[in-house]
């Protein structure tokens, strides 16, 4: 059914125009899947629409925005929020995360999947970029919530709790490639870890299936300084420099944090049109120490959006609340509070097309809040006042998935079992 939203407030579109006192129609045709999305005002009244063939929302007081895109996530991590806080990386991932994580089943992943989607989904996000075990079980939870997954096959040398072989791991990922490259809302990729968990021939293997299949790479890239060091000292090159050197830099290639990275290697990044997703939530949290050179990826035309990283090392999916972190990191780093400006971090909290979606997604917020008056800039209230819990609506792909704050497909009863699945979950852990 197609949708129209009436007397919206505001509204933001991709392109980051606003507009005030404005309806929005939705349609989506059935058969080739186009949505078509108009702006204007008394829509119904201009059209020849009928009342009755439209689903009707009230905007007022409310303002419209395009749907959020989380580019870089572990989302069943939800199931370790909290877990583990104010740790080094290395120390984090050791001592606490790897030796839990080894204890997860499928299940376990699902009902963690399920819950973070169901965060993003009531926080706006309408499209996510995840790395994780078990990633058929993260399909099965993002279709169920019905927002918009890329969903990488993880793959690390000394294997993943689901297969402990590298050469069998490869071929499941190919397999798992071929089960969902068909599917509409989900995008299959291939995900290498790091490079100081994954080799050089695993590289090359995993840009090859990324060739064959015409899929993505999604990759954690200089995250810390450590990993810097250990690989100057171990070959003589950046990190930067080494994946260039083996061939796997490309316009398919997503790489999070990126934060200890030279200008030099930010030109490297900008020639091979790679795409960057900045973590800075994360990033701070774990005290990576470096923060990603904002201002030089910006400068050289690199393709930006945000993460939020894992929900253990964040400690949450909130986008809105990302795009302040990072607005506000970067004013503070340069001494310069013109950098990280409100329309630099809202396009990259809507740039789902680095990760494989056309964004075509709209999220309504509440702005009946007395944290969002007066509106003397909406963009400005977005970016620094606003969080996640002001989402009162989402509409992913011209079908309305939460409404007044409720999700339309998962009833109370249901959410409560998910909690109690996920309380018995953590039990295990150590
Ligand atoms: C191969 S599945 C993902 C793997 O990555 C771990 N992880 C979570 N957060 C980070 C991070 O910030 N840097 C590197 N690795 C991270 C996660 O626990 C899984 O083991
Ligand atoms: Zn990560």
């Amino acid at each position: 059914m197609d949708i129209l939203i009436r007397d919206l407030d505001y509204a933001v579109d991709i392109n980051l125009n606003v507009y005030k006192n404005i309806d929005i129609l939705i349609r989506r045709d059935e058969d080739s899947k186009k949505i078509s999305i108009d702006r204007g005002r008394n829509l119904l009244e201009k059209s020849n629409l009928d009342k009755k063939d439209l689903k009707i929302i009230d905007g007022d007081k409310k303002c419209a925005l395009p749907g959020l895109s989380n580019n870089h996530t572990h989302i069943p991590m939800t199931l370790l929020r909290g877990i583990a806080d104010d740790m080094i990386l290395q120390e984090w991932l050791r001592e606490k995360i790897w030796p839990n994580e080894g204890r997860l089943t499928g299940e376990d992943v699902y009902y963690g999947a399920l819950l973070g989607c169901l965060e993003m989904l009531r926080f706006g996000i309408t499209s996510f970029n995840d790395m994780y075990f078990f990633p058929e079980e993260i399909v099965r939870a993002t279709k169920e919530v019905g927002i918009k997954g890329t969903v990488g096959f993880p793959i690390i040398d000394f294997g993943t709790p689901q297969c402990k072989d590298l050469d069998k791991l490869l071929n499941n990922c190919e397999k798992f490639i071929k089960e969902y490259i068909a599917e509409e809302k989900i995008n299959p990729v291939v995900a290498p870890h790091a490079p100081y968990t994954c080799s050089k021939d695993t590289y090359v293997q995993c840009r090859e299936i990324s060739q064959e299949y015409n899929v993505l790479l999604h990759t954690h890239l200089s995250e810390t300084r450590y990993e810097v060091v250990e690989m100057e000292n171990k070959i003589g090159m950046r990190p930067v420099e080494y994946l260039e050197s083996i061939g796997i830099l490309g316009d398919n290639l997503i790489t999070a944090h990126c934060v200890w990275i030279t200008k030099e290697e930010v030109k490297i990044l900008a020639k091979h049109r790679v795409k960057v997703v900045h973590c800075p939530g994360s990033n701070m949290k774990l005290a990576s120490g470096g923060v990603m050179p904002l201002v030089e990826m910006l400068r050289e035309g690199v393709s930006l959006s945000l993460g939020t990283d894992g929900p253990a090392s964040n400690n949450n999916l909130d986008i809105l609340e990302e795009m302040k972190i990072a607005a506000l990191l970067h004013k503070a780093h340069r001494w310069d509070p013109t950098v990280g400006d409100v329309d630099t971090v809202l396009r990259m909290a809507f740039n789902s097309e680095s990760i494989g979606f056309e964004n075509r997604d709209i999220v309504l917020l509440d702005l009946n809040s007395p944290h969002l008056r007066p509106v003397h800039n909406i963009k400005s209230n977005i970016v620094y006042s606003a969080n996640g819990n002001d989402v009162d609506t989402v509409i992913v792909e011209g079908e309305v998935l939460l409404e007044n704050k409720k999700f339309s497909k998962i009833d109370d009863k249901y959410l409560r079992n998910i909690y109690h699945k996920v309380n018995s979950i953590i039990k295990k852990f150590n």
